[in-house]
């Protein structure tokens, strides 16, 4: 028996999760399959178990450095099952919060995944279902390099990395992208021997360079061995151990994770029966999120545009918009559109927003980077946290191309940049706007007063300057 819905919304992790509520909301008749665990990737085995050990390792870290705090000293205490603790966060919200967004969503949980028939109709566990709009919201799975002996080890990935019941005497992760610098601080600070690995010239390849810089040499204090520029040519197992050769040396560990990049999770999804056009990157879609096919679209982290949560959520409002307007055209709804931001939760935390420096130089655009550092301001000192830079990338006349913030709260405080650019705001009216003191956010009026002084330094302004105000006083 076949069954009709409005529409049919395949994977709900954030892309999927954000149509099917909204669409159920707003009164259409939903099917959401998922099947594994609600929430995806980004609630199972992403950005909330990975925010979780972050934070255990980071409280471990403090006490470290009680000294620092006028505090007495107290021996390190040892982690005590922090996978149990993080597993129990992911129930309590998987049951507590997520669970109650799909009241008015028909659900097929667990069932099996699903597959296309044809264009209209999907098949879970042998039961077909149909809808004119279909909407494909799977996501990603680890990529695995084709290094030899990969495939012959034991290997941790984000799947199953926040399973282990002890942590690892020492880990090697090849990756120093996001997940391999987030997880390589966690680990370092509960304990583990780290040794990071990459291919790339700097951690965070997307990054601005100097941060990265700055992040690499905080990891280092943390204690993780940090490879740049390595590629690796073989992985062997022998008496429990790993061991890797690579160009920089040979390796040993217990355990190692695998975090160089991803592969889009569509495997299974049977899409030729359905005629609709992918890639190694991803389901090809057009501006809007439609593939080839009329009414099938694809959402979020598979079709390869942006691998971020936000940008996944962001994705499925908007295709879902255009599924409701019947002309696109003067409606806000392509994805490039909008500014998608990254922060990358180690300490001191990595955002970014529109270009960097390298990018606007390779585009030729001619640029200047003003930057506040943590270490000349008063509550960042008196935080114990400066390290860390504001740096805006601006036009003569204060337009803003793009910010970078490394440091306590930058996650939180690139957003004032976000809006900016968004709204076409200028570095001026950053300056004149008024922010409370002390945050660390007023680092970014700080960026902006530093602009305009500098900018006050050209002598032909200062004469003006001089004559005017001297000017008014006489009169
Ligand atoms: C360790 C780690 C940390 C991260 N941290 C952050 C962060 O801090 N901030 C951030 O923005 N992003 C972060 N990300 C990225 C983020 O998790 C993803 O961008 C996000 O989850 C993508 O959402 P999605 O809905 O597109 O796909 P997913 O979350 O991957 O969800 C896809 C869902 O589809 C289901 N599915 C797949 N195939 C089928 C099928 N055939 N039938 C039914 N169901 C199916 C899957 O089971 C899954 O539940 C992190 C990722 C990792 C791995
Ligand atoms: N805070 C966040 O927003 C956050 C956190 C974690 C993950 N994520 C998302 O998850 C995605 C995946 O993250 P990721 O860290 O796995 O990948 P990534 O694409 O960010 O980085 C890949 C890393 O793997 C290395 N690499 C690839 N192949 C290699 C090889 N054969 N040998 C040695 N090194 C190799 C690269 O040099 C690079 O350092 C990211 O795109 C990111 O958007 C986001």
């Amino acid at each position: 028996m076949k069954k009709n819905y409005d529409m049919i919304v395949i994977g709900l992790g954030p892309a999927g999760m954000a149509l099917a509520v909204m669409g159920s909301n707003m009164g259409l008749n939903v099917l959401g399959i998922e099947k594994d665990k609600l929430g995806g990737e980004c609630l199972n085995s992403g950005c909330i178990p990975s925010k979780s050990l972050l934070k255990i390792a980071s409280v471990r870290r403090t006490i470290a450095e009680l000294k620092k705090y006028a505090l007495e000293e107290i021996d390190l205490p040892l982690p005590q099952k922090p996978f149990e603790k993080v597993q129990d966060q992911l129930k309590y919200i998987n049951e507590k919060k997520t669970a109650g967004m799909f009241d008015k969503v028909e659900l097929l949980l667990n069932k099996g995944p699903a597959t296309f028939v044809d264009s209209k109709t999907i098949q879970v566990a042998g039961e077909h279902y149909r809808a004119n709009q279909i909407y494909i919201a799977t996501g990603t799975k680890p990529f695995i390099p084709p290094i030899p002996g990969l495939d012959q080890v034991p290997t941790l990935t984000n799947e199953n990395l926040f399973e282990l019941e002890e942590v690892p005497s020492s880990l090697f992760i090849i990756g120093g992208g996001a997940i391999g610098c987030e997880m390589a601080q966690a680990f370092a600070r509960l304990g583990t021997k780290v040794v990071l690995a990459h291919m790339d010239e700097h951690l965070l390849p997307m990054a601005d360079t100097e941060a990265a810089h700055l992040l690499e040499e905080e990891l280092a204090n943390c204690g993780v061995e940090i490879h740049n520029a390595t590629s690796i040519s073989k992985v062997a197992e022998k008496n429990g151990s790993i061991n890797l050769e690579t160009s920089a040396g040979k390796f040993s560990c217990e355990k190692l994770l695998v975090a160089a990049g991803r592969k889009p999770s569509i495997s299974g999804l049977e899409l030729d029966n359905a005629g609709i056009k992918y890639s190694k990157k991803g389901i090809d879609v057009d501006d809007y999120g439609r593939t080839n096919v009329p009414g099938i679209w694809a959402v979020g982290d598979c079709n390869g545009k942006a691998l971020l949560s936000h940008a996944a959520m962001h994705q499925g409002m908007l295709s879902l918009m255009s599924s409701i307007m019947p002309f696109l055209r003067p409606f806000k709804f392509k994805y490039d559109q909008y500014l998608v931001p990254w922060s990358v939760f180690t300490e001191p935390e990595v955002a970014q927003v529109g270009k960097t420096e390298k990018e606007l130089q390779k585009d030729g655009i001619k640029y200047e980077a003003i930057k506040a550092n943590y270490a000349d301001y008063g509550r960042t000192i008196t935080d114990g946290k400066t390290v860390g830079f504001v740096k805006v990338l601006v036009s003569p006349f204060g337009k803003i191309y793009g910010a970078t913030v490394i440091g306590e709260a930058a996650g939180e405080i690139i957003h004032e940049y976000i809006l900016a650019m968004h709204k076409k705001i200028r570095l001026h009216d950053i300056m004149l706007m008024q922010h409370s003191f002390p945050t660390v956010a007023l680092l970014n009026k700080r960026v902006a007063e530093i602009w305009m002084m500098k900018k006050m330094s050209n002598p032909w302004l200062q004469r003006i300057v001089t004559i005017l105000f001297r000017g008014f006083k006489g009169s």
